[in-house]
């Protein structure tokens, strides 16, 4: 039996995998607090997503009926870019500062401009720094709680900071510190050059964490942890990942010709390259993948976060705010939503506000404001899709994840706005079953099993979830795209 465990931006989620048989035995999750603030401010206490793990866990296994002591190996997923800062005894020094939290957006900027520009970035790093990513999250705390920051000992990433507490180790891989801004994603290696203009006063040699190779462990669980779960000894933790590395890894995409699109909290589309890549567009993400190679990616930033907050300002359920949604017609009667309620990365506004736009008295109902921001948010991660260029170009099919990817009239919108097939794996938390694969095939290292072998027995897609583009309706959401992106120029300079 091996376990994987996906620490996304509002739950916890942990799958029980059956590799020998290929069977998901069981599922569960527990949900996470945000504290958020009005200057742009996301954040979580690491300690909120130990809870939700030990809870998750013993649920999952109690609902696959197993006993935990089966367990060969467990694989972690993580939400990218959090700020886990440490303390000499493993305590963080300050909340953690998440991917989605912009208060670091002057940070940021500055850091870009130190490195060179765009240019400059590219030359270092490998790919462009982008709000949201860890490095400027470091500069903000040495600049606002230099207390704080004068007490880091370690720097760790969500999932590396589950495995230290799995393991004891401080370990991390190449796929999540990618996404740190101090990292050469085509060396696969940290980068201290750049480290050391974002914290001159610590020791990158001391802070931050070992770097594995995809297959290697990050350690064995430690026997007070062990005990805690039920589990035997000496159980195998893998070195994880970010949740898009392992996501991919969940719904196939491990050699190239695929695409994996999520809706989660964020919306990310990715794609498996085999050498790194630099895009024309400096929102393109050069990140590594957790399994060897590169997975350039786009990340927006208001995907279901946005959809939640208009259903829940209209106090509708999940299946009420689909029933509005799917009740008018495509274009909304004419509303336009720019879903930037959070600011946004890509298209790179990390001040902007959000926008419905085209409101009159008859359109203005429910329907149509539910139906704008699902439009909306699809419409970002189509504009996504394009700077992805030849990566994606020639794709035939999208592999869908994410809560969003649970609703039937959001995978025919994918479709229909995208113009490509959309399918679902039967599991919708691609990352947390690609975290289980990834601990099988780490445990089982000294065989031959290959990934792609784990994935054929493992990832299977559910039929009845496939939504074909219809050539009337992708030629109608054509026209609203073109219009979205109007109002993209008109309110934000956005060509
Ligand atoms: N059927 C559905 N239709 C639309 N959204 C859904 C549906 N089911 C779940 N969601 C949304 O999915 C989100 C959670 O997605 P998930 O991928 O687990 O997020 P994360 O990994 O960022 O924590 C929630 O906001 C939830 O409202
Ligand atoms: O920042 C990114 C990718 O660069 C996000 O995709 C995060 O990794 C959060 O993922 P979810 O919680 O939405 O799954």
């Amino acid at each position: 039996m091996y376990i994987g465990v996906d620490c996304g931006t509002q739950s916890t989620k942990v799958v029980v995998v059956d590799v020998e048989r290929g069977r998901i035995l069981g599922e569960a999750s527990r949900a996470h607090r945000l504290d958020e603030g009005v200057d742009g401010r996301r954040e979580q206490a690491p300690a909120e997503w130990l809870a939700a793990f030990k809870g998750a866990f013993l649920e999952a296994i109690e609902r696959a009926d197993i006993d935990a002591r089966a367990v060969r190996a467990i694989g972690v997923s993580g939400q990218q870019h959090g700020m886990v800062a440490l303390d000499a005894d493993g305590v963080p020094v300050y909340p953690a500062k998440l991917w989605c939290d912009t208060e670091t957006s002057a940070e940021n900027a500055a850091l870009v401009e130190r490195l060179g520009g765009e240019v400059g970035c590219l030359d270092k790093l490998g790919l462009v720094l982008q709000t949201g990513y860890t490095a400027s999250k470091i500069a903000w705390l040495r600049a606002h709680h230099p207390d704080a920051y004068r007490r880091i000992a370690t720097l760790l990433l969500p999932h590396d900071y589950l495995n230290f507490w799995l393991t004891g180790e401080r370990v991390t891989e190449a796929g999540d510190a990618s996404g740190t801004g101090y990292f050469d994603t085509r060396a696969r290696a940290w980068q201290p050059e750049v480290f050391g203009l974002i914290a001159p006063e610590l020791d990158p040699d001391r802070v931050l964490p070992r770097l594995l190779e995809p297959r290697e462990p990050a350690g064995t669980v430690r026997a007070r942890i062990a005990r805690e779960l039920g589990l035997g000894d000496g159980v195998v933790v893998a070195s994880g990942g970010g949740d898009n590395m392992l996501g991919a890894i969940g719904t196939g995409n491990i050699t190239n010709g695929l695409v994996t699109l999520s809706l989660g909290t964020s919306g990310t589309v990715c794609a498996y390259s085999p050498t790194p890549v630099v895009c024309d567009s400096a929102m393109v993400a050069n990140f590594c993948a957790s399994h060897g190679g590169w997975l350039p990616l786009i990340c927006t930033m208001n995907v279901t976060s946005a959809t939640t907050r208009v259903r829940e300002l209209f106090g509708l359920d999940i299946a009420g705010f689909s029933e509005r949604v799917a009740s008018a017609p495509i274009g909304a009667e004419g509303v336009t939503c720019l879903p930037f309620f959070n600011g946004e990365r890509v298209p790179m506004l990390p001040g902007a506000s959000g926008d419905f736009s085209g409101l009159t008295s008859p359109n203005m109902t429910q329907a149509n404001l539910c139906r704008a921001v699902m439009e909306g948010a699809t419409f970002g991660l189509r504009y996504g899709l394009e700077l992805l260029g030849d990566l994606t170009a020639g794709a035939r099919q999208v592999r869908l994840s994410g809560g969003g990817a649970k609703s039937p009239v959001w995978r025919q919108m994918v479709a229909d706005i995208t113009g490509i097939e959309v399918i679902c794996p039967e599991i919708t938390d691609a990352a947390a079953l690609g975290a289980a694969l990834q601990a099988a095939w780490c445990e089982q290292r000294d065989q031959d099993t290959t990934l792609e072998e784990l994935c054929r027995r493992l990832v299977q897609l559910d039929a009845g979830s496939l939504a074909e583009p219809d050539a009337r309706r992708v030629d109608d959401f054509e026209v609203v795209y073109q219009r979205y992106r109007r109002l993209l120029r008109e309110r934000h300079g956005v060509t």
